[in-house]
């Protein structure tokens, strides 16, 4: 991990890094409240992918999605997915994935029923898999993450405010 991240010139933690990263490792829950640009998307990115890399025996696709990151928007998903490419390059037998509204559903759902470990979503693409697919299975996530957590309260009351 350590190697990894000095290749793609990461050499010292950012103070949010500094003080999340050690808690995360230990577990539990978190909230983190940090400007914006202070480095929040390693901050739980890599505290997840050392605990997903020390499994022994190692994660497989079947094991299937251990970690749900929610994102507001799909340019969010898009450059979360392209952290957690960069930190799993050592860790090739982890597979990310990503599901976001606008793109197709059909090959989402073929990606997520051959398995996906950690899966980047936006909330309503999310919402639709669950009660469409039958390979999103809830039952073997351990971590989830609610990026830029604030945002949800106004897509929700957003959401709750649309005539049906
Ligand atoms: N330890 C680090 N050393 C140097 N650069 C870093 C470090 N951690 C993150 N960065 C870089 O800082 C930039 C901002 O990081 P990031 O997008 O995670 O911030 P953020 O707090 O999530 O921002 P936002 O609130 O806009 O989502 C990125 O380009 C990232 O590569």
């Amino acid at each position: 991990m350590v190697s990894n991240l000095e290749k793609l010139g990461y050499t010292a933690m950012t103070s949010v890094q500094f003080s999340t990263i050690p808690k995360l490792i230990e577990g539990g829950d978190l909230l983190v409240k940090s400007q914006t640009g202070s480095g929040k998307t390693m901050a739980y990115a890599i505290p997840i992918v050392e605990n997903l890399a020390r499994l022994n025996p190692k994660l497989t696709r079947g094991d299937g999605c251990r970690v749900v990151v929610l994102v507001p928007t799909r340019e969010l998903a898009l450059q979360t997915y392209d952290v957690f490419v960069k930190l799993l390059k050592p860790f090739t037998w982890i597979v990310p994935g990503c599901i976001m509204g606008g793109e197709k559903r059909k090959a989402e759902k073929a990606r997520l029923r051959k398995g996906i470990n950690i899966l980047i979503a936006t909330p309503g693409r999310l919402i639709d898999h669950i009660e469409s697919t039958a390979n999103m299975r809830l039952d073997t996530i351990k971590w989830l993450i609610l990026d830029e957590a604030d945002r949800y309260v106004t897509l929700y009351i957003t959401y709750r405010a649309q005539p049906t």
